[in-house]
């Protein structure tokens, strides 16, 4: 049944009809991209449990959420505080937070995991929510480079399975590429794309492929800075300052692997040479291995390419 909501997410207008029935839906992983997918699904309208590791990891998603939040409503509602305070507390009022999926599922239309970037975690957590969860509950991946297939050969909803791959930082990019894996049905790909409406982001059709369609291209481009750095023949800044005056991108090769996440960065990489080894795009890089063996992941750690201690 459609039904008006009020919405008030960045860039898009302030009413839309809703395209799904999928009212709950159930995030696991409450990190980056987690926080980031649980904000913009409540700020549409959506109930949203988000699910991580412990009580402590959550607050600090809820209050990473509090503060995305807060940069959405100076900018809405620059003329309007009270409307601003009202959108603000409804938003946080659709996030509950749990440390068990399992817990979550009986009340869920869609399951979104944007967990660790590793297949046999991955693979885990869904046949125990495959258990657990109803008949018509939709799974997701949010992952950047596993295949959709791979996950889902843990479950048995194959036709409800598919992948929502959303980007960083979600309350701003506009993009979700939606996948499909052969035995996605038409039916769930659909309720893909509709939600991925309802979530006034702009969606793209893409089949189970390596990196899909953005990171096939994005990630040879940021590991080919990274090697032009292992030979010497430029600086992180430089390099950086090249790419974003000479190619127009908002941030620079480093600035871009440091908000990505070097770990995530390098988990990629290192599927990708095992899976594809004779592809020399995606061979191991020593100075990533090396900054991620010494806890340097990146701006969430504090260090990466670039140092963001204060
Ligand atoms: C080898 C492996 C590699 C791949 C790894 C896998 C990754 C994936 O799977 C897929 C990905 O996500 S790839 C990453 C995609 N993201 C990008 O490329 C981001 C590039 N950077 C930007 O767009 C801007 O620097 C950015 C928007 C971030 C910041 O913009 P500015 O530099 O202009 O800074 P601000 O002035 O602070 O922000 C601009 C407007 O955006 C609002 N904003 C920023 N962050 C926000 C956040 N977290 N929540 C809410 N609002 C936010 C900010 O308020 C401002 O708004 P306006 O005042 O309206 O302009
Ligand atoms: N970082 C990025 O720019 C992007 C990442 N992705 C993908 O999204 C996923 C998450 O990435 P990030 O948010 O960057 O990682 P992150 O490291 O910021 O967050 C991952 C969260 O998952 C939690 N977690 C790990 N195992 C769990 C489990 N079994 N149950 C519940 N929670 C668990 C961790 O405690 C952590 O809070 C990965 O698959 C990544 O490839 C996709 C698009 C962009």
């Amino acid at each position: 049944m459609a039904s008006v909501c009020k919405t008030f997410s960045r860039g898009f207008s302030s009413s839309a009809i809703r395209q799904t029935t999928i009212k709950h839906l159930t995030v696991i992983g409450g990190g980056l991209m987690g926080s980031g997918i649980a904000q913009v699904a409540a700020s549409t309208g959506h109930q949203v449990s988000m699910v991580d590791q412990s009580d402590d990891i959550l607050n600090k998603s809820k209050a990473n959420i509090g503060k995305s939040l807060q940069r959405v409503v100076k900018k809405k509602f620059a003329d309007d505080p009270k409307g601003g305070e009202q959108f603000l507390s409804e938003t946080m009022g659709r996030i509950e937070t749990s440390t068990s999926a399992v817990a979550c599922m009986e009340k869920t239309d869609l399951v979104i995991e944007a967990i660790v970037e590793n297949l046999e975690i991955k693979q885990k957590l869904f046949s125990e929510l495959d258990a657990a969860a109803p008949k018509h509950t939709i799974f997701t991946s949010n992952t950047s480079s596993i295949p959709i297939g791979d996950i889902a050969s843990s479950t048995k909803r194959l036709d409800r399975f598919g992948g929502l791959h959303f980007f960083n930082p979600v309350p701003v990019m506009k993009l979700l590429e939606v996948i499909r894996i052969p035995a996605t049905s038409d039916e769930t790909f659909n309720k893909l794309l509709a939600f991925g409406k309802d979530m006034q982001k702009a969606t793209v059709n893409c089949k189970d492929t390596p990196g899909f369609i953005v990171n096939r291209l994005l990630v040879p481009y940021m590991i080919e800075a990274v090697r032009m750095l292992e030979r010497g023949d430029a600086s992180p800044r430089d390099i950086d300052t090249a790419m974003k005056l000479g190619a127009g991108y908002p941030m620079g090769p480093f600035e871009l692997s440091d908000y990505v996440g070097l770990d995530t960065m390098k988990f990629i990489l290192d599927g990708w040479s095992k899976n594809y080894p004779e592809n020399p795009l995606f061979r191991p890089s020593p100075m990533l291995d090396k900054l991620v063996g010494e806890g340097k992941l990146g701006a969430k750690s504090g260090e990466g390419f670039y140092s963001y201690k204060k």
